[in-house]
């Protein structure tokens, strides 16, 4: 295993099962973690090689704010800012122990609290976001409320600030994230791409130039020097729908199975990746064929982007 250059010996990876759902309406999406680790992924990455630590899933029903009404257009804001918020203390003592955060979503609103743990212990680190959504949406923007659609305007500090969420690592500059997979972007989130001159490859790009090129001008936009810790935060419904249906906003025209490997595979061999996300799957979506082959193509992403190869 060459795994990464900021890890010492041996190679842990520390597992955090995040069974949350605050951040969207649809249920099921916090039996995402429990699916997939009874799908047997902490054996499978313990034969790639890894030392594999896990603590069981963390339990979020205590933190729960009883009485949590909106502010502003966010929903559940209370109930989202303190899990996630004890999200980025695990993953950021994880990280400063030397260990490579998993974190297994529940939904997109966690990359607050994994990528605020990333940045907290790394500060130059770079993030490669992998989404059919760039969840770039401000408190001011949202047409939904829904925070998993926001998370990366908070980790940059854009749009009005929600007091609520001051503790959220807003240090992430904007040329240190970068995009592969979109194609349902809101015209507010259009707008703040273009202002803050964030790249971004879409489907579009796919399409044109192929994956391995793509992922290549990622890597040289946020570590062009190949040098700079990587957060890798991948939604499952930037594959296309055919691939994994079991998600809660799915939207046709996605990555296929290999194009989602690859991505995988090339951030595993650039021995940068020091944390990694794997979000948005609802096993109670779409029938019992559907929930499988999504768990199993989350499993295999993860498995990717921790050394599994072909050869
Ligand atoms: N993590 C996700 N699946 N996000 C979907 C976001 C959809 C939409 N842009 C919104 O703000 O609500
Ligand atoms: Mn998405
Ligand atoms: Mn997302």
């Amino acid at each position: 295993m060459s795994a990464c250059k900021f890890l010492p010996d041996p190679k842990t990876i520390a597992v955090v099962g995040c069974p949350f759902s605050g951040g969207q309406p649809r249920v099921g999406v916090d039996k995402g973690p429990i699916h997939i680790v009874e799908a047997g992924l902490l054996t499978q990455l313990k034969e790639l090689g890894w030392n594999v630590q896990f603590d069981g899933h963390h339990q979020f029903e205590e933190i729960s704010a009883a009485n949590d009404p909106p502010i502003g257009k966010l929903k559940n804001p209370r109930f989202v800012s303190k899990v996630t918020k004890a999200v980025a203390q695990v993953v950021g003592d994880h990280a400063k122990k030397g260990k490579l955060p998993l974190t297994i979503g529940g939904d997109h609103s966690l990359a607050m609290g994994t990528i605020s743990g990333t940045l907290d212990t790394y500060p130059d680190a770079c993030v490669i976001w992998i989404d059919a959504h760039a969840d770039i949406n401000t408190s001011d923007t949202t047409d939904t409320g829904n925070i998993h659609g926001m998370p990366v305007s908070f980790l940059l500090g854009l749009g009005s600030k929600v007091p609520e969420f001051s503790w959220v690592k807003s240090s992430l500059r904007p040329d240190r994230i970068v995009y592969i997979g979109l194609r349902d972007v809101d015209a507010g989130e259009k707008r703040i791409l273009k202002e803050n001159n964030i790249k971004a490859f879409s489907m579009h790009e796919v399409d044109k130039y192929g994956i391995g090129k793509v992922v290549e001008m990622a890597l040289d936009h946020v570590t062009p020097n190949r040098d700079r810790p990587i957060h890798l935060s991948f939604d499952v419904d930037a594959l296309d729908p055919t691939v994994a249906p079991s998600t809660g906003t799915p939207v046709r025209g996605g990555l296929t199975f290999r194009e989602g490997h690859y991505i995988c595979e090339a951030i595993y061999e650039t021995g940068l990746l020091v944390a990694l996300d794997l979000m948005e799957v609802n096993p109670s979506l779409e029938d019992e064929a559907s929930v499988k082959q999504t768990v199993a193509v989350g499993c295999s992403l993860v498995r990717s982007a921790l050394g599994e190869t072909l050869l």
